[in-house]
């Protein structure tokens, strides 16, 4: 038996933990071979609601799970944690739009960036799903003084699992077939899902499905309003999807990508594609045999894409500049 890996989750008694706890605990993540001590990290308030959740996961009798904490202490929380999974925050209702919870929200990833530099091992991997994702992660990994940033993600999986999703019904094709599907910047409104590099069994997006006023317009309005629309439809944010796309990135940053492949996660920019520095934006990805990953680089970027591209860089940057504040030095 392999040593277990520790799992810490916060909001984990919130709707998307409750949909993220079990996968982990029954080995559908990390493996059959692979034992896991799960760290739920809480507000007070919401303690006595996770000790529910704590006995339900007792009650699976998870042969891989080794250890449960549930706490809000973030130092006992973070304790040598391998992933960090920050998902504890608010979700926006009806009518907001994801960056007005910066202000609510942007505060909480402060404190957390902190304890997970004290704290966790030194190859901790941090995942943050809570929104607006990409500048609450460019808060943790700022205050997360010495951990490496790239060990840090913003989630965006989501968007291009919906994108592929939109793809292969629009072209009556099973979804697993859409493949080089690169959510470009912002979790928002401005996200690009980039239709012109995709392909569909192997074969230019473009080519497959001739209607490029779709592919310009509902398409993309589509996709970059999904989530406003479950909100719309179910009354609360996607919470079984959000959860699942989030195991999907923990499990694509932790196998090699397909040969030729790429999946969608926002990292902090070395310059790649010109956009800024320092800035948290979805780029295509490929993870290495290593488990180290990489941009990929070199795509060409049309006039159409680098307007869109142009647009959510610029949202990240306003996002930023709103909280500079919280970003140490
Ligand atoms: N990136 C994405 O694609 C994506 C998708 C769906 C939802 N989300 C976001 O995920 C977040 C959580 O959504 P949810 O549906 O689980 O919400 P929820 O309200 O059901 O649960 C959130 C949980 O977080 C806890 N929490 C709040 N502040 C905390 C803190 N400081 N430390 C630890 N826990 C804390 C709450 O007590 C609650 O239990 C929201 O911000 C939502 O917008 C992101
Ligand atoms: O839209 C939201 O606020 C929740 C989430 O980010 C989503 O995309 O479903």
């Amino acid at each position: 038996m392999k040593d277990p890996i520790t799992i810490s989750i916060t909001g984990a008694a919130g709707n998307i933990g409750y949909a993220l706890l079990f996968r982990i605990a029954s080995g559908s993540v990390f493996g059959a071979d692979q034992p896991v001590n799960l760290h739920l990290i809480e507000i007070e308030p919401a303690l006595p609601a996770l000790q529910g959740v704590v006995m339900e996961l007792d009650d699976c009798a998870f042969p891989l799970l080794k250890n449960i904490v549930a706490t809000a202490d973030l130092a006992e929380g973070f304790k040598n944690a391998d992933w960090a999974l920050l998902v504890g925050s608010v979700p926006r209702k009806a009518g907001m739009e994801r960056n007005d919870l910066l202000g609510i929200n942007g505060k909480i990833f402060t404190g957390q960036g902190q304890a997970i530099a004290a704290n966790a091992k030194p190859t901790c991997k941090t995942l943050v799903v809570g929104n607006p994702c990409n500048t609450n992660c460019l808060i943790a990994m700022s205050n997360a003084t010495g951990l490496p940033k790239n060990q840090f993600f913003a989630m965006t999986r989501l968007d291009e699992n919906r994108a592929k999703s939109q793809l292969a019904a629009k072209a009556g094709v099973h979804s697993s077939q859409v493949t080089n599907l690169c959510i470009w910047g912002n979790h928002s409104a401005t996200q690009y899902p980039d239709f012109v590099h995709a392909k569909i069994d192997g074969k230019p997006v473009t080519e497959v499905i001739s209607d490029r006023e779709w592919l310009e317009g509902e398409f993309i309005a589509t996709v970059q309003q999904r989530g406003a629309a479950i909100i719309k439809a179910r009354g609360a944010s996607s919470a079984a999807s959000a959860a699942n796309a989030a195991l999907d990135t923990v499990m694509a940053l932790s196998t090699p990508t397909a040969e030729g492949d790429w999946h969608s996660v926002a990292i902090c920019s070395n310059g790649e594609y010109g956009i800024e520095p320092g800035i948290m934006a979805s780029m295509p990805i490929r993870t290495k045999a290593d488990g180290s990953w990489e941009v990929v680089e070199g795509l060409e970027i049309d006039d159409f894409s680098q307007g869109k591209i142009d647009a959510t860089i610029a949202e990240l940057k306003e996002e930023r500049d709103a909280v500079k504040d919280l970003i140490p030095g």
